[in-house]
Formats: structure tokens, sequence, C-alpha cells
């Protein structure tokens, strides 16, 4: 069974179709991370899959549970990790993980917890006195005291300093090996890459794209970039015949393919029949950042 099931889900606001009719499942033991522009209906979605928000129209299943009527029961099962909880401020960390723990009936250990998020020589600290990116690994301990089968994770590392952010990927990674599902929101393409099997654009309501990032990206029609300076004694006019388009800035080559094998082979061959160099060589395919703006409409060329 997976642990998520959305179909057809609908959602609107007055006339605004928020969420237009998305379907997607969630393999038990996946990180699935759902990606969108401002506005593109990331927060209906989670919210109405945590049993936060209603929805219109479709079906959604998670962990079993129809998330609108599972109560209690559901929410027993899975953490949510919001981007700013608002808790008691006058609580130390420690008091504050153990107080959540204690809502739930299974639980992990909350002072083994807060060592694992790094918080270990803060757990004394009142929860007021935590810079931003504590109180974010304070509310990823909070997400996970109660030993969830499905996490939901908002935008995890907003705020946080690079060795912070990399901690914290750590952290969702050994939770992903330990079989933890996590349904992932966030801005960082990068956060979704490392850490995602699969990942989900949302684009004004609507699912633009489903895949592993490596998918996306085979998928994507964006060309490859080759580029080169011209070797000493050529022009642009002794350049080969090439599939790509070529454009010359300076003494500066530049060649968008979507064949860069067979166009690097020619050039490379071109080269060394003249016994010439091409200084500078590299051949950069579209990374998943290009791919995610091209899906969402946020440029037209990324090149
Ligand atoms: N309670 C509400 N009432 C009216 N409109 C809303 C409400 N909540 C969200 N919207 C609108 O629905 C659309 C989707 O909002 P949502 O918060 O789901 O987007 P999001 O993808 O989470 O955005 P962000 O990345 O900015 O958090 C937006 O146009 C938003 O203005």
């Amino acid at each position: 069974m997976p642990a998520i099931e959305v179909d057809d889900l609908t959602r609107s606001y007055g006339a605004l179709k928020a969420v237009a009719g998305i379907s997607f499942q969630v393999a038990e033991g996946e990180v699935f991370a759902l990606l969108g522009p401002n506005g593109a209906g990331k927060t209906t979605t989670v919210e109405i899959l945590e049993g936060y928000r209603h929805r219109d129209g479709g079906q959604v299943r998670v962990l079993g549970f129809d998330p609108a009527t599972g109560g209690r029961a559901y929410r027993e099962r899975i953490g949510i990790v919001l981007q700013s909880a608002g808790f008691e401020e006058a609580f130390t960390v420690a008091e504050l993980v153990r107080l959540q723990a204690s809502f739930y009936p299974r639980r992990h250990d909350p002072d083994e917890l807060v060592t694992l998020v790094g918080l270990a020589d803060k757990r004394n600290a009142r929860v007021k006195a935590l810079s931003g990116g504590q109180r974010r690994r304070l509310d990823l301990a909070l997400g996970l005291v109660g030993a969830p089968d499905l996490l939901f994770l908002d935008e995890p590392t907003t705020g946080f300093d690079p060795a912070a952010r990399h901690r914290a990927w750590d952290l969702i990674a050994r939770l992903r090996h330990l079989g933890t599902t996590i349904l992932l929101t966030t801005h960082y393409i990068e956060e979704a890459e490392r850490l995602a099997d699969r990942v989900a654009v949302l684009r004004a309501g609507h699912l633009v794209a489903v895949g592993s990032p490596q998918e996306l990206q085979d998928g994507c029609r964006l060309p490859g970039v080759v580029t080169f300076r011209l070797p000493a004694g050529t022009t642009g006019a002794d350049l080969p015949d090439l599939a790509g388009t070529v454009t010359l800035d300076g003494g500066t080559v530049r060649v968008e393919t979507h064949t860069a094998v067979p166009d690097v082979g020619r050039l490379t061959g071109w080269a060394r029949q003249r016994a010439v160099d091409l200084p500078g060589l590299t051949l950069t395919q579209p990374t998943l950042e290009d791919v995610y703006l091209t899906l969402t409409g946020e440029v037209d060329d990324v090149h």
C-alpha cells in the first residue's frame, strides 16, 4: 500500500483554483519533494494531507486514513515540522521536547533526539534564546518525537547556515534509511536533488512533472551547452558543421546542442586533424534547477 495516494485533488478559494485536480502516490519509505513557486498550491496540498484543511474534491489516503476524518489515530502516526511553530517560548529545549513526546503513545527518546538535531549544548536554554536556525532544529525534533511513520517537512532548512543545512540533510538521510516516509516541501532545488527519491513540480495548482531528479533531467528538452575558446590561428568559419546552434562571443565559442556527444566528437576530431587544442572545453548539461525553472515558466531560456 502506498503511504500517500492522491487522486484528482481539488481545492478552490473563491474563484481561485489553488489545487486544480492533482494525482500522485508516495511509496512507503520514499522521500518525495513537492516543489513549486510561491502560490503554486504546495501548502494547500500538504495541509489537506495533514488533515488541517478541507478539500473540495478528489480522493486522499494517507497511511490508509482519510486525513479529513482520521482524527487522533491518524495524527499519532504523522509528524509535522512547520516553518515556524508557535511554541512556548518560556520552556527550555529539553522541557518542550519532553512535553511534545508525552502526547504520543510511541515516541523517540527526547534527550537523544535533542542531541541528534545538534542541540545538546542548548538542552537547558529557553526557546526564546535560540537563534533562528536553532529553532528550526528544535522544530525538527518536535516533528520527530512521536516516531512518525510519515514526516511532513515544510522548508526544513530555511534560515540555516551552510553547516547546519548539511547536518540537517544528513539527519534527513538517516531518517530515510530508517524507513520514514517523508513529504518535503522546499524552495531549494539542491535540497530536493540531494534528499528526494522523487520530485513533483506544481505550477498554478497543476502537477507539471513527477519523477526522480534524474528522470526529470533526462526527460527535459533543454539543450546542453559546449563552450571553448577558438584555437589560435582559426576563425569561426573554420569550425566543422555541428547539429547545435553556434554563437561566437569574442574568442569564445558556445554551442547549444541536443546532441552533445556527436557535436563534441566532431569538434575534437576537427581539433585533432588540425593539431590544435580546444582551450577551456566544457560541456554543461541542464541542471535540475534549469529543468525546474523551465517547467514553472520562470524563465524562457535558462542558458
Ligand atoms: N486561506 C486562503 N484564502 C484565500 N486564498 C488562499 C488561501 N490560502 C492560499 N490561498 C491562495 O491559494 C494559492 C496557493 O497557495 P498555497 O499557500 O497553497 O501556495 P504555496 O505553493 O504553498 O506557496 P508558498 O511557496 O508561497 O508557500 C495562492 O494563490 C494563495 O494566495
